[in-house]
C-alpha cells in the first residue's frame, strides 16, 4: 500500500450511461477507476455526467501520423490531439513515413513522441518489407523487441503482393505472436485506379478500381493464414464481396480479423461526381450495396473493429486533379459521429457494441493492455463521455490534426466527445483538448498506480 498522501485528488463521474445502460456514478483515483462508495466525496473534483454515455477510451489500429517525413501534414503530437479530440486514448501508427519505420530507430522515435506529446499511447506499426519495397522482409524481430514493442507489422499503403513474402511475414510475425495487417489491393487489377470501377467510374472518365483486387488478396490471405497458423488482420475491408470471403474464413475457422473505415460505413462513390479529391481514398468509396454489407458485417462481428485510417495530407496534395492528387481521409475527429450515425441510430449497434469495435477489440487485436474490462472497477481510468444527443456540423474548427482534407466537412453529425480521461488524466475537457499533458505523470498512474503529483494542464484556446 501507498501512503494516503500519494494519491491524487479523485475525481467522481456522475449520472453517465455506462455503455449505454444503467447509471451509476464512477471514480477515478490514481489513474484507476475504484469503487465510488470509497472515496471522499466533499474533497473529489466532480464532473456532472448527466445525460452523458461513459465509453472506454478509444482504439485505433490504424492511424497515419506522418512523421518522420511528413510533418507538413501531421506531426505526433499534432495526431494525438486530433485523437484526444476524437475520443481515442491509444492509437496505432502507420509504419508508411519517410524513413519507412524498418528500423529500430524510427519506431522508437515514434513511439517517444507520442509520450512527450502525452495525448494518447502511440503504438508504432513496424513495416513488413524493408522500405515498404514488398522485396525482403524487414527486421521484423528488432522491432518487435525494441523499447516501441512492435506487435503489429503491416506495409500499409503498399499490398504485401508476393505471396511468397506474405507467407514468410506470416510465419515470422506467428512465431513473434504479433500479427500482419494487410492492405489488400492486388496491384496488377489496380493500376492507375482512382476510383471504385463501376458504371460511374466509367461515367466519369477515371480509371476505376475493382472489387476483386481486394478481395481476391484477402482470398489468398485467410489460405496462408490457415497454412502458418498465423494471425492475419485486413485493413480498411471496403467491399461486400471481402466481407463473403473473411466470413467464410472465419467460419473455417481461421485466424482473421478485419476492420471497416468509418468513411466506408457512410459514404459511396456517388460523392466522387463533383471531382473533389476529399473524397479520394484507398480504397474507393464504394456502392450502397457495399455500405450495407459493411454495416451489417460490422453488425454480427464479421469484421471485427472500426479503424480510421487517419490519413492526412497537406493542401497541395490535394488541390488538383482529381486523378493526380493523393489517396486519404482524415478521420480521428470524426469517427465517433460517424460510427453513431451509420450504426448506433440505425439500430445495428448499442453503444456497448461501439465500445467492443472501437475499444476492447482492436486493443486486443494491437495487444494494447487496459482495456479488456471497460470502465470496471481495477481498469485503468481511459474514459470517454459523450453527449449523444448534440449535433455537430464538422468545420475546420472540428479539425484539431495539422489537414482538413476531411470528407464531413459542412456536414452534420450525431454526438459531441465531452471529456477524455487517459490513465486517470484528463485529455479533453468540455470538448476543448488539454494541452500539456505530461506522459511521466501518466506512465506512472497506469504502470505503477502510485499517485503522482497532479499538473495542471492548459486548455486551448
Ligand atoms: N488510405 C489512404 O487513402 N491513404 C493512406 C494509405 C493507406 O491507408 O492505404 C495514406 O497513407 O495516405
Ligand atoms: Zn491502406
Ligand atoms: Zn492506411
Amino acid at each position: 500500500m501507498t501512503a494516503p498522501t500519494a494519491h491524487t485528488r479523485a475525481t467522481l463521474i456522475t449520472g453517465a450511461a455506462i455503455l449505454g445502460g444503467e447509471r451509476r456514478d464512477l471514480a477515478i483515483v490514481d489513474g484507476a477507476l475504484v469503487d465510488p462508495t470509497t472515496i471522499d466525496r466533499d474533497s473529489a473534483d466532480v464532473v456532472d455526467a448527466s445525460g452523458l454515455i461513459a465509453l472506454p477510451g478509444l482504439v485505433d489500429l490504424h492511424t497515419h501520423l506522418r512523421q518522420p517525413g511528413g510533418e507538413q501534414a501531421e506531426t505526433v503530437a499534432t495526431g494525438v490531439r486530433a485523437a484526444a479530440a476524437g475520443g481515442y486514448t491509444c492509437v496505432f501508427a502507420m509504419a508508411n513515413t519517410n524513413p519507412v519505420a524498418d528500423t529500430r530507430a524510427v519506431v522508437e522515435q515514434v513511439h517517444r513522441l507520442g509520450q512527450e506529446a502525452g495525448l494518447a499511447t502511440v503504438r508504432p506499426i513496424g513495416a513488413v518489407t524493408v522500405g515498404l519495397a514488398g522485396e525482403r522482409l524487414a527486421d521484423m524481430t528488432m522491432l518487435a523487441r525494441s523499447a516501441a514493442r512492435v506487435t503489429v507489422f503491416s506495409d500499409d499503403g503498399k499490398c504485401v503482393a508476393d505471396a511468397e513474402l506474405m507467407r514468410r511475414a506470416l510465419e515470422h510475425a506467428a512465431s513473434l505472436g504479433a500479427v500482419v495487417a494487410q492492405h489488400a489491393q492486388d496491384p496488377d487489377l489496380t493500376r492507375g485506379a482512382v476510383m471504385h470501377e463501376g458504371p460511374l467510374s466509367a461515367e466519369l472518365g477515371l480509371a476505376g478500381w475493382p472489387s476483386v483486387a481486394e478481395s481476391s488478396i484477402v482470398a489468398r490471405d485467410a489460405m496462408l493464414a490457415e497454412l502458418t497458423g498465423a494471425r492475419l488482420h485486413v485493413c480498411h475491408v471496403s467491399t461486400a464481396g471481402t466481407v463473403e470471403v473473411v466470413r467464410a474464413a472465419k467460419a473455417r475457422g481461421i485466424a482473421i480479423t478485419a476492420e471497416v473505415t468509418p468513411h466506408h460505413l457512410l459514404l459511396t462513390e456517388q460523392l466522387v461526381r463533383g471531382y473533389d479529391a476529399r473524397f479520394k481514398v484507398n480504397p474507393p468509396l464504394r456502392t450502397d450495396a457495399d455500405v450495407q454489407a459493411l454495416r451489417e458485417a460490422l453488425a454480427d462481428g464479421t469484421i471485427d473493429i472500426v479503424a480510421t485510417d487517419h490519413a492526412p495530407h497537406a493542401p497541395e496534395a490535394k488541390q488538383t486533379a482529381f486523378a493526380d492528387a493523393a489517396f486519404g481521409m482524415v478521420g480521428l475527429e470524426t469517427a465517433l459521429g460517424a460510427v453513431q450515425e451509420a450504426m448506433v441510430e440505425t439500430g445495428l449497434l448499442d453503444w456497448a457494441g461501439v465500445a467492443r469495435v472501437m475499444s476492447t477489440a482492436p486493443a486486443a487485436i494491437g495487444q494494447e493492455a487496459g482495456y479488456d474490462a471497460p470502465l470496471e472497477i481495477g481498469s485503468p481510468a481511459h474514459v470517454v463521455l459523450v453527449d449523444p444527443a448534440a449535433r455537430t456540423t464538422i468545420d475546420t474548427g472540428s479539425l484539431r490534426g495539422r489537414s482538413a482534407n476531411s470528407p464531413f466537412l459542412g456536414i452534420e453529425l450525431p454526438g459531441s466527445v465531452r471529456h477524455v480521461w487517459r490513465g486517470g488524466r484528463r485529455t479533453v475537457a468540455d470538448a476543448v483538448v488539454v494541452e500539456a499533458v505530461v506522459e511521466a505523470a501518466v506512465g506512472a498512474a497506469v504502470g505503477a498506480a502510485v499517485g503522482a503529483a497532479p499538473l495542471e494542464g492548459q486548455v486551448r484556446a
